[in-house]
This record gives C-alpha cells, sequence and structure tokens, in this order.
C-alpha cells in the first residue's frame, strides 16, 4: 500500500507544481506560463495555501484568505474565503478534500473569522462540510428589440451622465464606488486591488493571453458622484441579410441607486449592432426585467446557488446582523462533520431587534432545530424557514417558530454577491 499523500503548506518553490496541480483539476492546460506563475507568487499566502504531496508530486490545492463579508444591514464581518480546492483526478475520493477542509477551518475558527465562504463548483461538494447555499445568481438574456424601451434614447434624462472610460479611470473610481456598495448590499465581498487590475487588463494580458479589453462605463449623477460602473463585451455577429445580431456580455454592473441602474441597462440596451444582451450573474431580485418596459424580453436562462456560507462563531454571526422586527428565538444548531462537533454546535437564545441583537448560549428548550447549512441559508436572509421547515431540514419544536424566524431573519431584496473567486 503506497504511502498517503502529505498534506501541508506550500513553499515558494513548489508554486508552479502547485499551480499544474490547479489547472489539471480545472481541466485547463496543466503547465502555468511564468507570467502566472510570477503573479501568483505576488499575491499568494503561503501560511494559507495547501497541498497534497505524494512522492514529490502536488495532487491536491486548497487556498484561503482573509475577506470581508456583508451581512444584513450593512456590517462587514471576518470571512475565511476558500478558493483554489482541486483533487487530481488520480487521488481523488480518498479524504484529501476533507483533511484539507477541516485543517482549514480550524485554523479559520481560531483566527476569529466569523463564516467560511466558497463559491462551489458542483452543489454536492461542501453541504457535508456545515457550508449552505447563502446566496444564489440569476442571469438573464434580453431580447433588445422587445424590450420596449424608446430606440431614440441618447442617454439619461434624469441629469446624470454616462461616460466611456479607459481601465485607469475604472481603477480610480472603481474601488470607492464598490465601497459603498458592498455597505449597502448584503452578501457582497470586497474587492483588493488585484481584482481590479485583473477586471481592467493590467495583469490580465499577461495571465492570459487570450484576454481582450472589455468597454468600460461609468454613470454619474448630475452632481458628479460616481454612483455606477458598467463593464461588457460584445461579438461581431452579422446575420445573412446583412443585419446586426451582435451579443453584449455583462461583466459586472454595480450600482448604488436605482438611477445609475435603470441608466446603465438602458444605456447596453441601446448600443447600435446590440440585438441580444447577456446579463451574467445577478441577484434573483435583480431589478432588471422590471427596468423594461417588456419584462418578458428579460428571459431567465439561469438560477443557480452560488455564494456557500458555513458559520464558524454563531454568536458573532447573528449579533452581525439587523433584523427587520423585535423578537426572540431559542435555536438549537446540531453541527458535526468528520465525526467531530462543529464550532456552530449548540442552543443559542437569539434577542433580536432592528437596532441590534443579542445573542447567547442557553439551556432553554428550543423552538426550532438545525443544521449549520440551514443556519447559513437563512443568515443571509436567501432562504426561508417554512420552506426548510416543509422539506423536513429545519425540526419545528414550536408551532410559530418558522412563522418567526421568517419575520426576522427575510430579507426585503435578495442577498447578492456579483463576484467569484
Ligand atoms: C471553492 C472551490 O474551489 S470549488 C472547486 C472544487 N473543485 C472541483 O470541482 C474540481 C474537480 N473536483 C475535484 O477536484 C474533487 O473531486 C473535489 C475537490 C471536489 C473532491 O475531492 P476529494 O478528495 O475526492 O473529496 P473527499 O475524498 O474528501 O470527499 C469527501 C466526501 O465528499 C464526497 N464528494 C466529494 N466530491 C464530490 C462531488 N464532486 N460530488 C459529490 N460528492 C462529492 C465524497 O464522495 C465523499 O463522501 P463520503 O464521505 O460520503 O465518502
Amino acid at each position: 500500500m503506497p504511502a498517503a499523500p502529505e498534506i501541508r503548506t506550500l513553499t515558494e518553490p513548489e508554486l508552479a507544481d502547485w499551480i499544474r496541480a490547479l489547472y489539471t483539476g480545472f481541466l485547463r492546460p496543466p503547465t502555468p506560463t511564468p507570467a502566472a506563475v510570477a503573479h501568483r507568487a505576488a499575491t499568494f499566502d503561503y501560511s494559507r495555501t495547501r497541498g497534497a504531496f505524494d512522492a514529490d508530486r502536488c495532487v491536491a490545492t486548497f487556498r484561503s484568505f482573509p475577506q470581508q463579508l456583508t451581512a444584513v444591514g450593512g456590517a462587514a464581518v471576518p470571512a475565511d474565503a476558500i478558493s483554489n480546492v482541486t483533487v487530481s483526478p488520480t487521488h481523488r475520493r480518498r479524504g484529501l478534500l476533507s483533511a484539507m477542509m477541516t485543517a482549514d477551518l480550524a485554523e479559520a475558527r481560531e483566527r476569529g473569522d466569523v463564516v467560511a465562504t466558497l463559491i462551489a463548483s458542483e452543489y454536492p461538494i461542501y453541504g457535508r462540510f456545515g457550508f449552505g447555499p447563502a446566496a444564489a445568481v440569476a442571469d438573464w438574456e434580453i431580447d433588445v428589440p422587445r424590450t420596449g424601451l424608446d430606440p431614440r434614447w441618447s442617454g439619461p434624462d434624469d441629469g446624470g451622465r454616462i461616460d466611456l472610460v479607459d481601465g485607469a479611470a475604472v481603477r480610480k473610481a472603481g474601488p470607492e464606488l464598490h465601497e459603498r456598495f458592498r455597505a449597502r448590499g448584503h452578501g457582497a465581498v470586497d474587492r483588493d486591488d488585484r481584482w481590479w487590475q485583473l477586471a481592467t487588463g493590467q495583469v490580465g494580458p499577461a495571465l492570459d493571453p487570450s484576454w481582450t479589453e472589455p468597454f468600460h462605463v461609468l454613470y454619474r449623477a448630475a452632481d458628479g458622484t460616481v454612483e455606477g460602473l458598467l463593464t461588457y463585451r460584445a461579438d461581431d455577429t452579422w446575420g445573412d441579410a446583412k443585419l446586426p445580431m451582435n451579443t453584449a456580455t455583462v461583466d459586472d454592473l454595480i450600482a448604488v441607486t436605482p438611477a445609475a441602474e435603470r441608466a446603465l441597462w438602458h444605456y447596453l440596451c441601446s448600443v447600435d449592432f446590440v440585438t441580444t444582451v447577456r446579463t451574467g450573474h445577478r441577484a434573483t431580485d435583480d431589478l432588471l426585467p422590471l427596468l423594461l418596459p417588456n419584462p418578458r424580453a428579460a428571459r431567465p436562462v439561469t438560477r443557480a446557488d452560488w455564494l456557500w456560507v458555513r458559520v464558524l462563531d454563531v454568536v458573532r454571526a447573528l449579533e452581525s446582523r439587523t433584523y427587520a422586527v423585535p423578537g426572540s428565538l431559542v435555536l438549537e444548531i446540531a453541527d458535526e462533520y468528520g465525526g467531530r462537533r462543529g464550532p456552530a454546535a449548540g442552543r443559542y437564545l437569539l434577542d433580536a431587534a432592528p437596532d441590534g441583537a443579542r445573542c447567547v448560549a442557553t439551556t432553554r428548550s428550543p423552538a426550532l432545530t438545525l443544521g449549520a447549512a440551514e443556519l447559513a441559508a437563512l443568515w443571509l436572509g436567501e432562504e426561508s424557514a417554512a420552506r426548510l421547515a416543509a422539506l423536513g431540514r429545519i425540526t419545528v419544536h414550536d408551532p410559530h417558530a418558522a412563522a418567526t424566524a421568517d419575520a426576522l431573519f427575510r430579507t426585503g431584496r435578495a442577498p447578492w454577491c456579483p463576484d467569484v473567486f
């Protein structure tokens, strides 16, 4: 029987081999370019980058980094963001992911992170570790000629203006705009400098020779404040009868006012030649379809789980968000994975009010018993307790408790994480 692969953190000389394993797991051409290695070398925290090594070959990858996740009400909570998870096909289903995850989550809890986050490649992987789908996304395809929008539109009529700008202008205005955006949207995560460099091509061409420059547009309100950013690409498709049939695809559209959101969508649907708009991943309750005079012109093409959350510290997670109405609830959280007690396990009394909440361990009888994954699905307002109870995933001890939980936890707008990480 060959020795089990050794799981440990990385040293810099092993990075190229680690990236090769990463590309292998994601079915990308395996050998990284020197630029890709150099870029990651400059941005990685090796103490949070794990690999599994069989003899001298890296056969599994796992990385985490610090992140700020916006809770309901706008507070940023420290999150352990998990990414780059792969196990090579030669070593699958031997527990390598489980071992790397267990080690990372233990460190995150120790560090004081409130939650762990990830974007799951496939639904069945992470529930077993206490992650729950916490913010879904939806994509629409807009049939532009059917939207009912005025085809003679030539810009916002609200005093604002739209400007095409270059990547340098986006790197200047984008981060501050995004800070305002994420402070008002639960489910959003922070973006570092590297995010803006990648989005604007400062490092893109070196990392990926097929990278092409997108179009960037800023919306400024009448007083000059930047309130929205749109980044999009377009193809070059023409029909047989010399009719333009171009598709514009959104890379990023963030706005801090409905006026900016409305103007940016209207702008994109007004670009000459563009007959189809692909929206990219939006909030499931995005304003978009209803911004169009004919909402059916926006055909839903995707609705899927996106951001997954794992609560590591129940007290701080519940105290960090706001609640629409006052109320109290005793929750029993059943949390076990890999045969051990998980960090969310316990019985908690939540005393919630619109201006804050208090959560303490309690011995009182629970109103609801739920798993860590279900707690995550409720925490950002994504899921309904009544629905989880109907599915048998929440045990209801008090007949009013599911309704109370929904009154407390649900939010007027759906959570949304526009980013992939
Ligand atoms: C945040 C991100 O980076 S998402 C990207 C995740 N990576 C990928 O999808 C790339 C392709 N897939 C892979 O690399 C691997 O299959 C991984 C990482 C998903 C799983 O790694 P493994 O080492 O095989 O997982 P491990 O052996 O620890 O499995 C633990 C349990 O999860 C189950 N499991 C693991 N992966 C899957 C899956 N894709 N679908 C269903 N069940 C799964 C296993 O069957 C096992 O179940 P058991 O305990 O009941 O026996």
